[in-house]
């Protein structure tokens, strides 16, 4: 296997936030409460390869899009190092931190809101690559023809704003915006969910179009698990913060190891709809204010044991690629380990 591209190393995110009303009315009975820490992301390790596309899943809240936004260098972590092409990220200089920025491109859900509203898409997708001198001024325009070509939009319409397109098209000119400052990595957070089936399956079917063509790695966010099966080579499951679950699509989808991934899948008629094997998921993902001891999972976990409220379970490899956090497959969740 090729070396990797991008490298987590114990990569966590954590936001502070003001105390609520229901904190501060605690305090005034003496609870003692300072800062609220929400811990988003939490000790994340990930290799991705050149070329790969990683399906990144979990319900909402489990911090996939502070993880997609630390991969694109838009939050800093908060422990943890992030290397792009063997050079950790925070020993980069300015120009070595400008060219990571620029490679690892971030395509958002709603292009409506990523979009400005006051521009013309000609100045959206022109704009950048003239600013980082990717493109000479004089060329600006018959660049954007060529992205908007690329991206399978008629060029004769780059005068136009946003809001004069449909929103599979507004998707492309997303796409074509990413695509201009000569990106190598595309982190998509949930970059079809606002889209029609049909669309979807279009803007699925260019991303695949320009991985072949360009030569693009992507880390693709998403809910839904139909979507990530269809795209991705590897996919990794997060539970409030964690990766709980790693394996090649294929792997995963036939036999997942961890209690969340299973339950995770049996939610999907379209993957179930033969085997039942697995009870669907219950309850409600604990708030990462307070996330609970030990497993994250366990107060949801029909196979939870003593051990799995105090131990934090760590990657194991279940098989090659494979890996999952589960003291099942680390010696049982019926003790505490001595
Ligand atoms: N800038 C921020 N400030 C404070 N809390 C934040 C911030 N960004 C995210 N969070 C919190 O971090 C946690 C993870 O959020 P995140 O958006 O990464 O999850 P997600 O899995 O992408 O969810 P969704 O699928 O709903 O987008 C949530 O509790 C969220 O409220």
């Amino acid at each position: 296997m090729s070396a990797p591209i991008l490298t987590l190393d114990g990569v966590s995110k954590r936001f502070t936030k003001p105390l609520d009303a229901a904190s501060k009315f605690a305090n005034w009975m003496g609870a003692g409460y300072t800062e609220q820490v929400v811990h988003a992301v939490d000790g994340v390790d990930l290799s991705v390869t050149q070329g790969e596309v990683v399906g990144l899943v979990g319900e909402s809240g489990c911090g996939k899009s502070t993880l997609g936004r630390v991969v694109a260098g838009i939050h800093p972590p908060s422990a943890g190092r992030v290397s792009w092409r063997g050079q950790f990220t925070d020993e980069m200089d300015a120009q070595q931190r400008r060219a990571a920025t620029l490679a690892i491109q971030m395509i958002f859900q709603d292009p409506m809101s990523s979009l400005n509203p006051r521009l013309r898409v000609t100045d959206i997708v022109g704009e950048a690559p003239v600013v980082h001198g990717l493109v000479e001024k004089a060329q600006q325009d018959a660049y954007v023809v060529e992205m908007l070509e690329r991206v399978g939009l008629d060029p004769s319409y780059r005068r136009r704003y946003p809001h004069q397109f449909s929103g599979g098209q507004r998707a492309r000119i997303g796409i074509a915006r990413a695509l201009a400052v000569k990106p190598q990595f595309l982190v998509c957070d949930e970059s079809v969910a606002a889209l029609d089936v049909s669309i979807q399956a279009q803007v699925l079917n260019l991303f695949m179009k320009l991985r072949d063509e360009l030569n693009l790695t992507y880390l693709f966010i998403s809910h839904d698990l139909s979507v990530v099966r269809h795209l991705s080579d590897r996919v990794v499951i997060m539970y409030l913060g964690r990766v709980v679950e790693a394996a090649p699509a294929s792997e995963l989808f036939k036999g997942p190891q961890h209690p969340y991934a299973q339950a995770l899948l049996a939610n999907v008629p379209s993957i179930t709809a033969r085997k039942k094997r697995f009870a669907p998921l219950k309850g409600e993902i604990p708030s990462p204010l307070h996330p609970p001891p030990g497993c994250h999972f366990h107060p949801r976990c029909p196979m939870a044991g003593p051990r799995c409220k105090a131990e934090r379970p760590v990657l194991k490899q279940i098989a090659p690629g494979h890996v999952a956090a589960c003291h099942l497959h680390d010696g049982g969740v019926g003790a505490l380990a001595a």
